[in-house]
Formats: C-alpha cells, sequence, structure tokens
C-alpha cells in the first residue's frame, strides 16, 4: 500500500468522483442483494402459499429495482472511469514534466524503450486499477458483507457450516498474490527490455543495414521476444494453477449448503424459498472471493506499475536549480574554469583533470585533441548539464551553480555535431529555441547560416515539413538548420562542437566566413578535429586525455613542436587549403 500512498497527490484530488461512484456501487450491490430475497418471497408467500395476486406487484417492484440499477451501474462506471482518467492524467503529467528536469546522469543510465513503456503501458496499468479494481474491490466486500448479513437473518447454523470454507479460500487468494506479483513486475520489465530492442533498431536502422546486421538484430530480438512470452506463459500458468482450486473450494461451500440445507428445509427448520435464497447468496460470496484473484492481479499489476512510475518520479534531481539564481542582467561571457575535475561516474578515471582557464568576453577559443580527450565535457559543464566533481566554473565572475538554470542555458548556444532536428516545419525548427520570432527574423538567421538558398529550393520552403529526425536533409543543410536555430537564440556564448564536420570544403569555408560575423560579441568555443576550423581563435587549447597539454594562438603553437604541431601535419594533405584561407 505504500506504493499507493507515495502516489496519493495524484488520485486523491478527484476523490470526489470516486466517493461518489462508490456510493452508486453501494445502491448497485444492494439491490443485487435484494434479488434473492425477492425470489424467496415468490417461492414461500406466492407459489407455496398459492397467492397469486401478489405477482403484479412483485413483478412491477421488480421492473422498478432494475431500471434504479441501470441508472445506478451507468454512474458509478462513468464516475469511476472519470476517476481514473482525471488522476492518470496529472499523474502523466508529472512523469513529463520530472523528465524534462533529470539531468544527462539520469539518461546517461536509461534506455528510451522501457520509458516509453513506462509512461504509456504502466500509466495505463494504474489507470486501470483506479477507475476499476479499487472500485471493485470495495463492491465485492460490501456484497459479501451484505450477504453474510442476509445468510445469518435467514439461518445462523447454515450460515456458519457454508462459511467454513471461507478461511481456506482466503488463504489461498494470498497465496496467490505473493506469486502473482512478483510475475507481473517482470512481464512489465520484460516489456520494457522490448521497446528498447526496438527503439533502439529504429533508430540505428542505418548502422544495422550497412553493416548488415539484420539477422543478428532479428536473433536479438527473438531471444527477448521469447523472454517476454515465457514471463506471459509462467504468469498465465499460476493463474491456470490457482484458479480452478479456488473453484473447487466455493463448490465445497456449495455442497455443504446442499446436504445441510435440504437437510433443514426436510426438517421444517427453514422453508424452500429461504434455501433457494441462500444459494444465490452463497454465489454473492464465493463468485466475489474467487474474482478478488482477478483483483488482487489488477492489483498486483497496479502495484508493479506504480512502482515503475515511482522510480521515475523519486529518481534523484542532481542538478540543483538554486532558489532566486541570478537571472536579472544578460549573461556577458566571460568563462573561468578553476581547478576543474569532472568524473562522469564514480569508478572512471576522470574526464577532465584540474582545467584551469580564463576566457575574457567576446574571444574565441578552440579546443582541439584526440577523441575523449574531453572537449565536448567542458562545454557541458558550463551549461551544467554535468557537475564538476572538483574545482569550479565562473560565469562573468559568478559560480554557475548560482545562476537561474534556465537563463543560464538561455545564453548558451550549441551547434552540435549531430543536430536534432524535430518532425515540423523546417520554420518551426530554426525558431524552436525562440518561439517568438518573426519569420523575418527567422530567414536572416537562415541567410547568415547559409541554409537559405537550399530552404528556398524544397517544395513548400520554410514550411517543408521534416521526417523525424529531420530526415530527407543532408549533414550539412542539417547542420546549417541548427547554425540559424543557435543564431536566433543571441547567445552571450556560442559553442560550436565540430559543427563544420559535416560539411564540404566549400560549404565549410562559407560557414566559417558566417560564422566570423556572428561570433562577434560572443565568446565562442570552437570543438574542432580539423585545424581550418580554429585557427582563428584567440586561444587555442589542446587537451589530451583530459588535460591541458598546450595553449596559445595558432601561429606560436605551429611552431611549438608540440602536438599541435604533429595534429597540423597530419593534416598536411589540407595545408594548402587552409593557407589559402589564411
Ligand atoms: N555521458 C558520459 N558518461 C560517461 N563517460 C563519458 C560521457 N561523456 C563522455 N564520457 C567520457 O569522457 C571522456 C571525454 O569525452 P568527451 O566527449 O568530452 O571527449 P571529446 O574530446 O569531445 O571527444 P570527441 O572528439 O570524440 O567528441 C571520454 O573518455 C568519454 O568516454
Amino acid at each position: 500500500m505504500d506504493i499507493f500512498k507515495k502516489l496519493k497527490e495524484f488520485y486523491w484530488p478527484h476523490k470526489r468522483y470516486f466517493i461518489t461512484s462508490l456510493f452508486f456501487v453501494l445502491i448497485v450491490t444492494a439491490i443485487t442483494v435484494i434479488y434473492p430475497m425477492v425470489l424467496q418471497i415468490t417461492i414461500d408467500e406466492v407459489i407455496i402459499a398459492e397467492d397469486y395476486a401478489l405477482i403484479p406487484y412483485l413483478a412491477i417492484g421488480f421492473i422498478l429495482l432494475m431500471m434504479v440499477k441501470g441508472i445506478a451501474n451507468f454512474t458509478q462506471q462513468y464516475l469511476g472511469d472519470l476517476f481514473g482518467v482525471t488522476s492518470v492524467y496529472h499523474l502523466r503529467d508529472a512523469l513529463y514534466r520530472k523528465l524534462q528536469r533529470l539531468s544527462f546522469t539520469y539518461y546517461d543510465n536509461a534506455r528510451t524503450g522501457d520509458l516509453m513503456s513506462r509512461l504509456t503501458m504502466d500509466v495505463e496499468g494504474f489507470k486501470f486499477f483506479l477507475a476499476a479494481g479499487f472500485k471493485e474491490l470495495i463492491r465485492v466486500v460490501f456484497l459479501m458483507g451484505t450477504s453474510i448479513i442476509v445468510m445469518f437473518y435467514y439461518s445462523i447454523p447454515l450460515a456458519l457450516v457454508t462459511m467454513a470454507v471461507m478461511p481456506l479460500l482466503i488463504i489461498v487468494v494470498k497465496q496467490f498474490d505473493k506469486e502473482v506479483h512478483p510475475a507481473f513486475r517482470s512481464i512489465r520489465k520484460s516489456l520494457g527490455n522490448l521497446n528498447t530492442r526496438i527503439q533502439e533498431n529504429v533508430s540505428g536502422m542505418n548502422t544495422i543495414k550497412s553493416l548488415s546486421k539484420e539477422d543478428f538484430e532479428i536473433s536479438r530480438f527473438t531471444v527477448d521476444n521469447q523472454k517476454y512470452q515465457d514471463v506471459n506463459i509462467k504468469t498465465a500458468s499460476i493463474w491456470a494453477r490457482y484458479f480452478p482450486f479456488m473453484e473447487f473450494i466455493g463448490n465445497l461451500a456449495m455442497i455443504a449448503l446442499l446436504i445441510f440445507g435440504g437437510w433443514l428445509v426436510i426438517d421444517e427448520q427453514m422453508s424452500l424459498g429461504e434455501l433457494v435464497a441462500f444459494f444465490s447468496l452463497v454465489n454473492y460470496i464465493v463468485g466475489p472471493l474467487m474474482h478478488l484473484g482477478f483483483i488482487v492481479n489488477q492489483f498486483s499489476q497496479a502495484k508493479a506499475s506504480g512502482e515503475r512510475l515511482l522510480d521515475i518520479l523519486e529518481a534523484e534531481e542532481d542538478i540543483v536549480d538554486p532558489n532566486n539564481g541570478h537571472a536579472s542582467s544578460r549573461i556577458k561571457g566571460e568563462v573561468e574554469f578553476d581547478d576543474v575535475t569532472l568524473k562522469y561516474t564514480e569508478h572512471d578515471d576522470p574526464a577532465l583533470k584540474h582545467i584551469s582557464f580564463k576566457v575574457p568576453q567576446g574571444k574565441i577559443i578552440g579546443l582541439i585533441g584526440a577523441t575523449g580527450a574531453g572537449k565536448s565535457s567542458i562545454t557541458q559543464l558550463m551549461t551544467r548539464f554535468y557537475e564538476p566533481s572538483e574545482g569550479h566554473v565562473f560565469i562573468d565572475g559568478k559560480d554557475i551553480s548560482s545562476y537561474d538554470l534556465k537563463h543560464l542555458r538561455q545564453h548558451i548556444g550549441f551547434v552540435l555535431q549531430e543536430p536534432f532536428l524535430f518532425s515540423t516545419t523546417i520554420k518551426e525548427n530554426i525558431a524552436y529555441g525562440s518561439p517568438d520570432v518573426s519569420l523575418e527574423e527567422i530567414v536572416t538567421a537562415a541567410k547568415r547560416a547559409q541554409a537559405h538558398e537550399f530552404i528556398m529550393e524544397m517544395p513548400k520552403g520554410y514550411d517543408t515539413m521534416l521526417g523525424e529526425r529531420g530526415m530527407g536533409l543532408s549533414g550539412g543543410q542539417r547542420q546549417r538548420i541548427s547554425i540559424a536555430r543557435a543564431l536566433l537564440i543571441d547567445p552571450s556564448i556560442l559553442v560550436l562542437d565540430d559543427a563544420t564536420s559535416a560539411v564540404d570544403m566549400e560549404t565549410e569555408f562559407s560557414i566559417q566566413k558566417a560564422l566570423k560575423e556572428v561570433m562577434q560579441d560572443r565568446t565562442t568555443f570552437i570543438i574542432a578535429h580539423r585545424i581550418s576550423s580554429l585557427k582563428h581563435a584567440d586561444e587555442i587549447i589542446v587537451l589530451d586525455e583530459g588535460e591541458i597539454v598546450e595553449r596559445g594562438t595558432h601561429d606560436q603553437l605551429l611552431d611549438n613542436g608540440g602536438p599541435y604541431q604533429r595534429i597540423y601535419d597530419i593534416q598536411y594533405q589540407d595545408k594548402e587549403a587552409i593557407m589559402g584561407a589564411r
């Protein structure tokens, strides 16, 4: 019940739907228990007493009862669903908000497919219990309770004999819950794995096809699919084992009723009508008790789902947005790293070791070094995507953890190596970070990013829809859209993370030209593998295995006899082009 308690804030505010629905459930249940009583009167007072004048009254009474029951049933069903749907709307919303707040560290370990299945299947599982299961549980308990009272009213000894098997039934139902709960948890987990596999396959289809790994992926999927099938079969077998057993126990009660009740009627201690009514009443106890298995099953599913939802809701938000963080004035763009060390995970080697540097406002810094040297890590610390393990990062002289997080990030623009484009129009993609801009501003940004020409060649220009992940555009075109996007944000600090890697030399030069203008008055970090991309930087920092091994201007480093010169020599083939651009 702990899980339900923890999730209470989502469903309890809507308790009015639930309570009203419950009221109508009670009416329906009460009418259900009246049926056997009407039957008893019909047999004892009408048929045996041969008083047929009562029949029209009984019939009319019966019809009225059925009408009330119909209306009550509609209302309880509708309000119950309303309760479930409304609660889950808020739950889904909270989960989504949480996902937006969770840090990159969380996503490094999360799997998209699994998250998707939590946000859909698990939320639905929880809803089902709220909308139907919870109410059903109360209905069943109430039906059993009133049936027992009526049974005791008719005959205490017969009620006691019939009830004798009930404790056994309760034990079996409890045992069933104990087995079925872990089974449902593994079903959910296995479905999460399956979804992850599907999602990764669709996202990585290029890689799979180019490496001809289709058969390998099919066999991996088959293994996961098989696991999912196995856990489902296991659950079905638990169900299949317990259900007949519960039915058998229920039938024992019927047999006891038949033998002892029959004897009571023969001995004239009980009327025939009462015995017939007893049969229906016992069904109202045994049936719901077995049905309790189904409800317990739903409850277990909801509990397992709730657990997985709480995992997300309670996940630690390790990047904390300070209360009243600096947010008033525009960030100017002076960046300082003071003895910064970064470890992504506790057991990993540091990705950055004791990094210190200071970049005055508006300057251009080039970051170069082998892959994995730590270039991107430096820029990800500035935006607080990750926190330094040691040391501090300052912007405009203030520790970045004292800034309002949104304010900080709004002033830092990224053009990434693999920009993500949404499946919407080009126009909206460019304006993604600044939705209030006019079409004119979008076009100006696109022109400056050298994107206008190719956009205008597309069938619907700026209104052209992009496929999922911006399919339908070349790497260079995607990058230019992303440059235009960064331009519109008008950041104080611009990060170009291998931004021109996907474009040909000619386009690179034209983008470089545009970027040069864009970089004015902004502190710019250029991460590049090609020297041609950062040779104009005011300072170039050469990184190796998380450490700064060299720093200076292009000209200083060129004759330094260090790693930069070696990189330059390796890229000798490009030398002519680089010289040409000087
Ligand atoms: N999210 C992460 N979780 C764990 N380790 C990471 C993560 N991101 C980067 N690393 C590790 O940190 C080190 C530095 O990575 P970083 O991406 O900063 O290098 P880089 O110089 O930008 O490389 P590239 O040129 O390939 O982009 C690498 O060893 C990398 O494996």
